[in-house]
């Protein structure tokens, strides 16, 4: 099992738009791309501080479907949610940086996403989030996940690192990435089945998915 080469995104410059360019190269390319840095250093402290404020009860057990196929399953995942509304600056920002990055790719990858949803996750020591596709094929709007992470100085032993399989088919070929303060991952919600690996200490992230319009006369979705 070996890892690619890492396609490393400049770490510098209050600019988006180079990050957002390497983001949409990178997946047209091969369908992901792991941008350390690529979530501006004011924003990560932003919502380091929004996360400390969220009472205990703002986070609920992460659930594994969608709307009536919704169900709690700590087989599969032991986290815990908050989704992300705007209602605080910080939410705001993110929303923004969103938009930003949903405008930038909708223009180089034609992609035409429509919406976006999130939510922080906290995962505590142990917790884990088993092998899994954001979105099947055929029924799935969710089309590109994002996920940004916000843990300082994370250690190689402090494990936690998101696992990606990159060709479930042939070779087994996998990533690993580290869920390091600021890096950010965009892959395609259908095609890459991935997991959460347990972690030895707490764990942040905001997990998002860009979503297209397939509403039909009578049914909504995605639903507001
Ligand atoms: O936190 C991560 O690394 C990925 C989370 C995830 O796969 C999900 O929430 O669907
Ligand atoms: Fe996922």
């Amino acid at each position: 099992m070996t890892a690619p080469d890492l396609l490393v995104c400049p770490a510098s410059g209050s600019d988006d738009e180079p990050f957002f360019a390497q983001m949409a190269d990178d997946v047209r390319r091969r369908g992901y791309a792991v941008c350390p840095g690529a979530l501006p250093l004011p924003l990560c402290e932003a919502l380091l501080a929004q996360l400390q404020v969220i009472p205990a009860d703002g986070f609920e057990r992460a659930g594994v479907g969608r709307e009536h196929n919704h169900t709690l399953n700590r087989f599969v995942r032991s986290d815990e949610i908050c989704w992300i509304t705007g209602e605080s600056a910080a939410g705001r920002e993110w929303l923004d940086w969103s938009a930003r990055l949903q405008r930038a790719l909708n223009r180089q990858l034609l992609l035409g996403l429509f919406s976006f949803e999130s939510h922080f996750a906290h995962y505590g020591p142990g917790d884990f989030y088993r092998k899994h596709l954001d979105a099947f094929r055929g029924q799935a709007n969710r089309v590109l996940s994002l996920v940004a992470y916000l843990n300082r100085g994370w250690q190689p032993d402090d494990g936690g690192e998101l696992l990606m399989y990159l060709d479930d088919e042939a070779q087994g070929e996998t990533l690993k990435v580290v869920p390091a303060l600021g890096t950010v991952v965009v892959f395609l919600s259908e095609e890459f089945p991935h997991e959460v690996l347990p972690a030895q200490r707490d764990r942040y992230s905001i997990a998002g998915w860009f979503r297209v319009n397939t509403s039909t006369a009578g049914r909504v979705d995605p639903p507001r």
